[in-house]
């Protein structure tokens, strides 16, 4: 069967977050030392590269990763081409068929260089979450690092998908992928205390 990666790679000198923790792998106990094997040692924070959101991350009493159904994870999605626009609301799906469609992914390609972090996003409009609830959407996913523009504080997106029980992946690599229907597969770690989850993403015609 045809897989897709649309996960972002992890190396170090990969770009972050501004201001948060630098991705960092190294091979902190060698052969030559350990006597056998190679063991690596990792530096990262919770939202480096494609990765899913929690909602205590933008909500001290919201769900940690721990508790997040693994359901929505894994199934049909649809990737929806919105490139070249400066937000993405409930008038871009007009014309969309959404029924019995759990999952959406939106492909802006507004990250152009993958290698800098982008400094302008398309952000979510306000009526989307409420639009995409009455779907009965549970996941959007995005290939940007944000459903809020970068500096926004009060993250008026997140909490309104949130409300809207809607949950969110983010930094999806969608580049090479044709509008369309897939399935989805973006497990998050068993992180007990986690606010987020770096994924390994990937879409099956
Ligand atoms: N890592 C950060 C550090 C400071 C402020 C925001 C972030 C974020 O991660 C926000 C982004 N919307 C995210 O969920 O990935
Ligand atoms: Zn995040
Ligand atoms: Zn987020």
């Amino acid at each position: 069967m045809k897989i897709f990666d649309v996960s972002r790679k992890l190396n170090n000198g990969m770009p972050v977050w501004p201001g948060d923790t630098a991705f960092q792998y190294e091979v902190s106990w060698p052969m030559e030392e350990s006597g056998s094997v190679n063991v690596g040692r990792l530096e990262l924070s919770t939202h480096t590269g494609t990765h899913v959101d929690a909602p205590f991350h933008f909500d001290n009493e919201g769900k940690k990763i721990i508790d997040l159904d693994l359901n929505l994870y894994i199934g049909p999605a649809k990737v929806i081409d919105v490139i070249g626009k400066e937000s993405i609301g409930a008038a871009d799906l007009i014309g969309v068929d959404l029924d019995g469609c759990k999952r959406v992914l939106f492909r802006t390609l507004a990250w152009e260089n993958p290698n800098e972090f982008p400094e302008r996003i398309p952000h979510i409009e306000p009526n989307l979450a409420p639009f995409l609830g009455s779907k009965g959407i549970k996941l959007i996913g995005l290939d940007v690092p944000s459903v809020d523009p970068i500096d926004s504080k009060e993250l008026p997106a997140h909490q309104s998908l949130n409300e809207h029980g809607i949950h969110i992946l983010e930094s999806l690599m969608l580049d090479e992928i044709e509008p369309g229907d897939y399935e989805l597969i973006a497990l998050p770690l068993p992180l007990v205390e986690g606010d987020g989850s770096p994924v390994r993403a990937v879409l099956r015609k």
